[in-house]
């Protein structure tokens, strides 16, 4: 149509702007600028404090539990029981997991991790829960991580007995057939002692030692590589945001290099590192399984200017259609239920799909899933 014959009252609107190229999280590039990119700027009252206290919490002996001493029990499960009621973590040496598998698993980061960007796979796509990210550019445009991360999936039942070796081989490539055999066993390594964990959450929640471990049994969880390089600015930004972890427990294992922290009393706490423990954590699922007695640990992981760190983190998750509910013996006129009946499916996700994890995911959830409930099930719960 002619220029002229537009009515003169027309405003003729420019093509709206190419949509910005998303950032590229190329560490080995910006951990030496030291401007960082406004997107990894979190704000004033997220940003990291200098020096915090450190938390010096007795660590659990696990090893007495396994010995199944009835007396060592009863001791082990109380005091799990105070450190899950009142900031849901605690720390546990003599766990029975190999050093040297340990050790393997941190070396594969370094080796992974340590790639070019070009040499390493494609970017995780949004709504997928695996796979490689690096500071999930694709996926937030805001409050972005100062890290790469590497997810996997680990199955319990015996039909995916080589599910980690076989995505690292098949979908990662031959290259990482070695790889995928440390993770592998590391992954079975930590289905063991979450097992052994679970046991040891029956019985300090008086459910005995069966329940939670098979609820668990058959588990369908996450495994995941966490690689926080420099920054020349850490206290502008978070290697991972303050967040309680929608699985329901976490078995972590941090190097030499602290940057986890956990808000307890109020204030951020640096949870000292210990090669020789793991650090575990009640996530939401499980704080929703013990009808609220048990927390979902408040947590963030802050960068430094020196040195890379990693983390190796073991989310545990029930099978996807597994409907989480209390124990009949945790539900009564004092304790009424806290949380909707879920499937772990639709949690996950939330998370993935509609909702960035954060402190106050399952709260987020449950309004979402009461909407949606009485809109007959809409897929869009504020359509109603
Ligand atoms: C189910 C999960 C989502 C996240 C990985 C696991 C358990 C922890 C979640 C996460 C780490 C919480 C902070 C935000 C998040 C986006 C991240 O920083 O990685 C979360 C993970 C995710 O959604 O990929
Ligand atoms: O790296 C850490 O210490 C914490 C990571 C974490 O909280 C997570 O991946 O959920
Ligand atoms: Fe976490």
């Amino acid at each position: 149509m002619p220029i002229d014959c537009f009515p003169s009252n027309m405003t003729i609107m420019p093509p709206p702007p190419p949509p910005p190229e998303p950032l590229v999280f190329d560490a080995s590039i910006l951990q030496h600028q030291a401007n960082l990119p406004s997107q990894f700027i979190w704000p004033d009252h997220e940003k990291p404090c200098l020096e915090p206290p450190e938390l010096a919490i007795p660590p659990i002996d696990f090893g007495s539990f396994l010995t199944g001493d009835p007396l060592a029990v009863s001791k082990l499960a109380q005091q799990v029981n105070e450190a899950c009621k009142k900031h849901g973590f605690f720390v546990i040496v003599n766990h029975g997991v190999d050093s040297k598998l340990i050790a393997k698993a941190h070396e594969g980061m370094n080796m992974f991790f340590g790639k070019q960007l070009s040499e390493k796979p494609v970017q995780r796509k949004i709504g997928e829960q695996y796979g490689y990210a690096s500071s999930f550019t694709g996926r937030f445009s805001s409050k972005l991580p100062w890290k790469e991360t590497l997810s996997f999936r680990y199955c319990a039942d015996n039909q995916s007995s080589n599910i980690v070796q076989e995505y690292f081989l098949n979908v990662m490539g031959e290259e990482f057939k070695q790889f995928g055999k440390v993770y592998q066993e590391y992954c079975e390594a930590m289905n063991t002692l979450s097992l052994g964990i679970m046991e040891l959450l029956g019985v300090s929640l008086g459910v005995g030692n069966e329940y939670f471990r098979d609820f668990f049994e058959g588990n369908d969880s996450i495994m995941r590589l966490n690689y926080y390089p420099p920054c020349q600015k850490p206290e502008l930004t978070l290697g991972t945001g303050p967040h309680c972890d929608p699985t329901s427990l976490t078995i972590l294992h941090q190097d030499h290099v602290s940057g986890l922290q956990v808000f307890v009393e109020e204030k951020w706490h640096s949870v000292t590192p210990d090669p020789e423990a793991f650090v575990v954590n009640i996530g939401d699922t499980f704080m929703a399984l013990s009808n609220g007695i048990f927390k979902s640990c408040l947590h963030r992981a802050v960068v430094n200017n020196v040195t890379v760190r990693k983390s190796l983190a073991f989310f545990l998750c029930p099978k996807m259609d597994k409907v989480v509910k209390p124990p009949n013996t945790l539900v009564d006129y004092k304790n009424p239920r806290v949380y909707p009946d879920f499937t772990w499916l639709a949690l996950s996700e939330f998370t993935q799909k509609h909702y960035r994890a954060d402190m106050k995911t399952l709260d987020v959830f449950t309004t979402w899933l009461q909407q949606k409930n009485n809109c007959g099930g809409t897929k869009n719960a504020s359509s109603c």
